[in-house]
């Protein structure tokens, strides 16, 4: 079963396409990886999906719905959600309220609140912490179930692992793997960190100057011999 579909998508900013007619599928508790070099449009087709970037063509459905005619907001209440790199926390509210202001179009605000927190436990100790306070981690964490909070049913998650250390990488990868497994989530996540995220990713995309120069199994991509030298600039 497909959750999220793309075909044939282009994408830009108004002044000429920067995603040149992408193939995509997600599937629900599928975790899927969008990796490349820097400036290849990873960035730009998760906003396409998010309403942030322009759909210039080809079609993005959700389920059966069309997301191109919708507004961002319209695409988050439809369970297309955008979890975005940066400025992703207010950061004079506490972590708790955060959450609160995140609850798009939700009756009870506690109980969803709470309901989040149970999938994302370690969050328990500084709830009522500012968040402009917490550690790196810490931050991208909130941002994380702040995206939750609206019920994605496919989470964009755009390099979630920014500034982090290699320990908070891996953990903050680990979350998203459980999370897509535990909440039945599709989770398209662009980062970075290639070989960590192939090593929890179901399957991935290689994309190099806005196509899909690769796709398939994350596990079986991560094997191929010229992968780092071919799209990250690694000594092979
Ligand atoms: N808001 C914007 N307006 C116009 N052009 C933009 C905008 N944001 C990004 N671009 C351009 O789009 C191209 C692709 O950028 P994008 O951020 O999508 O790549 P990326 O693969 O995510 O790169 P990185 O890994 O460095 O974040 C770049 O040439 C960039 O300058």
């Amino acid at each position: 079963m497909t959750l999220l579909r793309l075909q044939n998508l282009r994408a830009g900013y108004g002044g000429g396409d920067i995603v040149h007619g992408v193939d995509l599928e997600v599937a629900p508790g599928e975790m899927v990886a969008l990796v490349g070099p820097n400036g290849a449009g990873k960035s730009t087709l998760l906003k396409s999906i998010a309403g942030v970037a322009k759909v210039t063509g080809g079609t993005l459905m959700l389920d059966d719905k069309d997301l191109v005619p919708l507004s961002p907001a319209a695409r988050a209440q439809a369970g297309a959600v955008f979890m975005p790199q940066d400025r992703n926390v207010f950061r004079t509210l506490s972590v708790s309220e955060n959450l609160s202001v995140s609850a798009w179009g939700c009756k009870d605000i506690a109980q969803r609140r709470e309901e989040v927190t149970a999938l994302l436990p370690t969050m328990r100790p500084y709830m009522h912490k500012r968040a402009g306070g917490l550690s790196g981690g810490q931050r991208q964490m909130v941002a994380l179930a702040m995206a939750l909070m609206a019920r994605p049913r496919v989470l964009l998650v755009d390099e979630p692992t920014a500034g982090l250390s290699p320990l908070l990488v891996g953990e903050m990868l680990d979350v998203l793997r459980q999370l897509a497994a535990a909440a039945t989530l599709g989770i398209l996540i662009v980062e970075q960190n290639a070989r960590a995220a192939l090593e929890r990713a179901d399957r991935a995309l290689v994309l190099v100057d806005g196509r899909v120069v690769r796709a398939g199994s994350a596990a079986v991509l991560a094997q191929e011999p010229d992968f780092g030298a071919l799209f990250f600039g690694e000594a092979a």
